[in-house]
């Protein structure tokens, strides 16, 4: 368990964060989420000691990391960064070995527990160990990173915006396998981004940081139901979101694709002039319109997504403008 007591960071004036309190559970895929300058990575780097904190204590384990050994700490954490953080001059085998390496593995066991990694990570072993980072794509360089992370069996490991700087379907790849790596092991992640899909993506659970305070935690499904500000609600306010939402409804069984006339007649019943009790007649998103009618503060889980009211009616009135 990693606790934050009470945690403050100054810089100068200006406090980055500020008597923060936080407990990341045991083998919790934890997000830490906010935009730019909030502070996530001041508190991720608190937890291997990059950063010490100007009052207030980390602890791990019911251990003050300020207390613990430095090289033990930074050994048995792994710690994955933005693509780019291999040493050029190294190969494939070489980076990923760094941390077996300290930790005294002799070279056919680490070549051997590399190889597993490799495999695991889909990357073909023959193919890539003698590789350089400058032979890689940025994708393949993050899974190295991975490896390089996993490679100690390490109990926690640190992302700070790992595939921030990678195309749209890398990224989606590398976040598929984080949720089967996380699934797999007992380590805890946590994962530092500031896009919000891939925190509501990823978690079990997230916290909202913002100007160095956090204004919630908890899972993506309380948050998104129950924001805690108008910073949250706003920050999750996302149309793509509301989109998966409507799409989780439909795949769920619970809604039908209608031709665009029957739904704008549909959507101006529903919504204008209380024809509900007349279209609701089958197992249908009209019956969860009905729902909404009836109880507009109802919030309904579908397919384990979060659909709000809001999202239907948005969802009928893009229906019956399109027509
Ligand atoms: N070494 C430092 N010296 C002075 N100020 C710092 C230092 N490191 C961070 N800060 C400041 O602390 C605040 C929080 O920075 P931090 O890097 O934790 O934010 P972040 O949420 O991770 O942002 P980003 O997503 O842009 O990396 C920012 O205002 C930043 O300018």
């Amino acid at each position: 368990m990693i606790e934050f007591e009470q945690v403050t960071k100054t810089y100068g004036q200006e406090n980055a964060l500020q008597n923060l309190n936080l407990t990341i559970n045991d083998g919790e895929l934890f997000v830490l989420v906010g935009p730019s300058g909030s502070g996530k990575t001041t508190l991720l780097k608190m937890i291997n000691r990059l950063v010490v904190p100007t009052a207030g204590q980390v602890r791990i384990d019911d251990q003050n990391v300020a207390e613990m050994d430095l090289e033990n700490l930074r050994r048995h954490t792994g710690y994955v960064l933005q693509a780019g953080a291999l040493f050029p001059n190294m190969t494939v085998e070489q980076n990923a070995g760094v941390q077996l390496e300290a930790l005294g593995w002799q070279a056919p066991k680490r070549h051997q527990r590399i190889v597993e990694l490799l495999k695991k990570v889909d990357l073909d072993p023959e193919t890539f160990l003698t590789r350089y980072p400058n032979e890689l794509s940025g994708g393949e360089a993050q899974r190295i990173g991975i490896v390089r992370a996993l490679a100690a069996n390490p109990k926690l490991i640190l992302m700070d915006e790992p595939f921030s700087a990678l195309d749209p379907i890398s990224k989606r790849q590398l976040q598929e396998l984080i949720l089967q790596l996380h699934q797999e092991l007992t380590t805890t992640f946590v994962f530092v981004t500031h896009d919000m899909r891939e925190a509501i993506h990823l978690a079990d659970r997230l916290a909202v940081v913002h100007d160095g305070e956090l204004l919630q935690v908890g899972t993506a499904t309380q948050i998104l139901a129950e924001p805690a500000n108008e910073f949250v609600h706003d920050f999750f306010d996302d149309d793509s979101i509301r989109r998966q939402f409507m799409q989780a409804v439909l795949d769920a069984g619970l809604g039908q694709r209608v031709t665009s006339k029957s739904a704008s007649a549909l959507a101006s019943g529903v919504i204008f002039s209380g024809q509900v009790e007349q279209l609701a007649k089958s197992d249908t998103i009209f019956d969860w319109a009905n729902l909404v009618q009836q109880q507009p503060q109802q919030i309904v889980q579908v397919a384990g997504r979060l659909l709000k009211p809001a999202d239907l009616i948005a969802y009928l009135a893009r229906i019956g403008e399109a027509k």
